[in-house]
């Protein structure tokens, strides 16, 4: 329950949506509770009544009794129209003032969450998978907005209506209160134990529906891979038994939810029965009039649902506090890369490791040990290495996504943790390995960088990134949309698009990491020689498998598992002999063996 102390400071914020939902509540409990009380006064007046029109039998009088009578009754009648009408009216602002609150807290609270989530680090994604992270922004969110909405209004009318209706019954007759109110305990435990095996069947519902939902995504995306592998009908059968396991899931369900409504009118059934049997023994004691009977049947209608209720509630708070753990475990995680002096500032692009080591916290391994390099500002620096052996590291650190764990890494002299992160992540122009790009426009995806960009930037970007003849040949230009993650581009026109969104912002670094390893050989050098034009004066970083992409850089260092083997420029390196010299030869040849089988 501690759990949900979280909301406090969101009641507070809508402190006059509950003070006036409150006051609006007791209200309409009110007006609810004056045609019980009507009803017991026509009752008794029918009984008056009746005795009096008896006693005049055969006088002119009696008629005259009669439409006294009636229209007393009459009036009633209009009473108790105009309570119910203004308890619809209270119950309208009701929902206006706590239900709306709900809103507006569900509201606050995702957007709590998602600023949160964006301020985590990488590592934070690694460890916690896609679905968790939008299950607790939207499953486990609901459930919160369903204790700070409804619990809260039905458990305020609750007790509103308890503290004024059963006082009230008692002070006509005790016995008769007890008995009445007798099965309503039974009612609100059955409600809960019945409402809680709903939700833990809806619950496995959610969970099937989601995986159901997680293998079409994934049989969607993969689609190339199912239709060359001819895997249709495989995936059609998978496809089946999820959908089978949902459906008996759902029946499942309905078996209990078919038990709910029975249970509850059997018991109101019983209140009732019990009402009239000793109501009827109070009259035939002269306790009380006929018209009680009936008054009390109206107040054990009243407080059934709200009884009822109680096992709802309950079982919604404990849900809601168990969604918030969940929610609060994520909010109570801080990031550790945080900056330790706020530096804002215009960087010019002096990088140096000195002595960096760095193991990835989640899985240990050691992926840099003692690496040393400079660049100073406007050079080019080619990271040449196989598989696995730090160089997108390399890039990760200088975008400060992990920390160093030995050694120091820093730009223009300053220690890369005293920058502000947006400040040094803004001059960045980073080109991951594995492309993303967003199901938007082409000009979108290049402009994404910017808070707002002309459109001939846009156009500069496309071009310098060798772009634009393929842009061209695209029936809406610069305006096609790219499709889901894509999917409409080719490896090698995506990589230009993510390439040309880096340079659009005009970075003051830029890292190309794998980035031209889609394109041949002719585009890479095309991309390059335009990138030594755009990033003079400016620093760049080119990780590649391949050689060839060092060439045009004024220095290369070879990384081989976590430390560097070699570093000078690509002639230095070449004419050594050594390890970058063995790697090119290699390439040279299977670059030529490649062209000759054209
Ligand atoms: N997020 C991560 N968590 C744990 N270990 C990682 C993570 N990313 C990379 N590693 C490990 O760190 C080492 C270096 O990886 P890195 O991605 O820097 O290599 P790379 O040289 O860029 O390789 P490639 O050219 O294949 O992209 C590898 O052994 C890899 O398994």
């Amino acid at each position: 329950m501690k759990d949900l102390a979280h909301l406090n400071k969101y009641f507070r914020k809508y402190k006059w949506h509950l003070i006036l939902g409150t006051i609006f509540i007791i209200v309409s409990n009110l007006f609810g509770i004056v045609p019980a009380v009507v009803v017991r006064y026509s009752f008794d007046l029918l009984q008056r009544s009746y005795d009096i029109f008896k006693a005049f039998s055969g006088f002119e009088l009696q008629s005259e009794t009669y439409d006294v009578f009636a229209s007393s009754i009459f009036i009633l009648g209009l009473l108790i129209l105009i309570s119910a009408l203004l308890k619809g009216v209270f119950m309208f602002f009701m929902r206006q003032t706590i239900i709306v609150m709900s809103r507006h807290i569900e509201y606050d609270l995702k957007n709590e969450i998602y600023e949160h989530y964006q301020s985590l680090p990488l590592s934070f994604y690694r460890r916690n998978n896609t679905g968790d992270l939008m299950a607790r922004i939207s499953e486990d969110v609901s459930k919160v907005r369903m204790y700070v909405g409804p619990a809260i209004m039905y458990g305020i009318s609750l007790f509103t209506l308890f503290a004024m209706v059963i006082p009230f019954m008692f002070s006509i007759n005790p016995r008769l209160t007890l008995y009445s109110l007798i099965p309503l305990p039974l009612l609100s435990l059955s409600i809960y134990f019945v409402n809680n095996i709903i939700d833990k069947r809806s619950e496995e519902i959610q969970k099937s529906l989601s995986d159901l939902s997680t293998y079409v995504q994934e049989a969607f995306s993969g689609i190339r891979v199912v239709k060359a592998f001819v895997r249709e009908r495989d995936m059609d059968q998978e496809f089946d038994k999820a959908s089978e396991n949902y459906k008996d899931k759902s029946l499942k369900l309905a078996n209990v939810q078919a038990l709910f409504f029975p249970l509850i009118m059997g018991l109101i059934g019983l209140s009732v029965i019990l009402t009239v049997y000793i109501g009827s023994v109070e009259v035939f004691n002269g306790s009380i009039s006929t018209g009680v009977i009936a008054e009390f049947i109206i107040y054990v209608n009243m407080l059934t649902w709200p009884v009822a209720s109680l096992g709802w509630i309950t079982s919604i708070i404990q849900r809601a506090a168990a969604s918030q753990r969940r929610i609060n475990e994520f909010l109570n995680t801080k990031s550790e890369i945080v900056s330790t002096e706020n530096l804002s500032r215009e960087i010019e692009g002096h990088i140096r490791f000195e002595d960096v080591s760095f193991n990835y916290p989640d899985s240990g391994i050691t992926a840099l040990k003692h690496v040393s390099f400079e660049i100073s500002p406007g050079q080019s620096l080619a990271i040449i290495g196989t598989t696995g052996s730090g160089k997108s590291t390399i890039a990760n650190l200088i975008c400060r996504m992990y920390d160093t764990t030995d050694g120091t890494l820093t730009i223009d002299g300053e220690d890369i943790r005293k920058y502000s992160l947006d400040s040094v992540r803004s001059q960045i122009g980073y080109v991951p390995q594995d492309v993303f790009l967003f199901s938007d426009t082409i000009a979108e995806n290049i402009a994404f960088g910017a808070d707002s960009m002309e459109t001939a930037d846009v156009h500069k970007a496309a071009a310098d990134a060798d772009l634009l003849e393929n842009i061209d040949r695209f029936p809406n230009g610069f305006d096609t949309r790219v499709g889901e993650r894509g999917i409409t581009l080719s490896g090698g026109q995506k990589q230009r698009v993510s390439i040309a969104r880096a340079i659009a912002r005009e970075p003051k670094i830029l890292i190309l990491d794998d980035a031209l390893s889609a394109v041949d050989t002719k585009t890479e050098n095309a991309i390059l020689n335009a990138m030594a034009r755009i990033m003079k004066g400016r620093t760049s970083v080119i990780i590649s498998h391949r050689v060839s992409s060092a060439k045009l850089a004024d220095k290369v260092i070879m990384l081989d598992d976590g430390v560097v083997l070699e570093s000078g420029t690509h002639e230095e390196l070449l004419a050594r002999g050594g390890a970058y010299r063995e790697l090119h030869d290699k390439q040279l040849v299977s670059e030529s063996e490649e062209k000759l089988e054209i």
